[in-house]
């Protein structure tokens, strides 16, 4: 066994099956994310991939199927208990308080990791985004939209996470903007913190990321280390469309 494999898990969802209504999106999804893994979650528009992590998150809890947090069993458990066992959530459109300033915005997420670790600072956070230290009594609102990305990405780790879920992060940002978010991203990663992360940037989320997975029509199709994938681009092609 590798260490990565023998590595603590974070995630475990079997068998997810998530309806809107009788709407029915997830079929079965089964994923695992390891302490300090990076994976990403691959696949075109309205495949799942945002349901997935609501469903894990209890935001959207799974009709039937589990999910169990550091081996806890917190299946139908609310949202915010689930994210407080040391998940730093970015969702899609950021969920910014527009009236709150940078500052605020950040310190009312400050919060121990679930080991106690306060390693994410308000300092640290500044350090990571000088942007936003110019911006820290600017109210989140009259933020560009990278600003606000880099706001969303701070407070969670504002939480100490061990896994961060960012899910299209770098969505509708400008070229420059979009790469230093990656920048961030990568920088979390050599922290150590696991990642679960969705976006359209297929090339640089396979060179990111150590595993893959690729959602199609509510099912996993694909489950592989990143570099195997980078190897077919016939799967890439088939489901991606690249
Ligand atoms: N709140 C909702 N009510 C009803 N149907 C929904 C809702 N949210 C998503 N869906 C449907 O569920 C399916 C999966 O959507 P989801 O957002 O999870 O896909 P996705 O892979 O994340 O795509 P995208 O990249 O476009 O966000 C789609 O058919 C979508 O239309």
């Amino acid at each position: 066994m590798t260490a990565m494999t023998a590595a603590e898990p974070l995630v475990e969802a079997e068998g997810l099956q998530t309806y809107y209504g009788r709407s029915h999106v997830l079929h079965g999804v089964s994923l695992t994310i390891r302490r300090g893994e990076t994976v990403c979650l691959l696949g075109r528009n309205g495949m799942g991939k945002t349901t997935t992590i609501k469903s894990v998150l209890g935001f959207v809890p799974p009709r039937d199927g589990r999910v169990r947090i550091k081996g806890a069993d917190l299946t139908g458990a609310p949202a915010n208990r689930i994210v407080r066992q040391g998940i730093g959530y970015v969702p899609e459109g950021r969920g910014m308080f527009p009236n709150l300033t940078v500052r605020e915005s950040l310190l009312m997420a400050s919060r121990a990791g679930t080991d106690g670790r306060r390693d994410w600072t308000l300092e640290r956070v500044l350090h990571t985004f000088p942007r936003l230290a110019e911006r820290i009594d600017n109210l989140a609102g009259t933020l560009s939209g990278g600003e606000q990305q880099m706001v969303a990405i701070g407070r969670a780790l504002m939480t100490n996470p061990d896994l961060m879920i960012l899910d299209e992060a770098t969505e509708g940002l400008a070229p420059l903007i979009r790469r230093d978010i990656w920048r961030v991203i990568r920088a979390i990663k050599e922290t150590g913190i696991a990642t679960l992360v969705v976006d359209k940037n297929v090339k640089v989320l396979l060179d990111l990321c150590d595993r893959s997975l690729i959602m199609v029509k509510g099912v996993l199709v694909h489950d592989s280390p990143s570099a195997e994938l980078r190897a077919r681009p016939d799967i890439l092609q088939q489901h991606i469309g690249l």
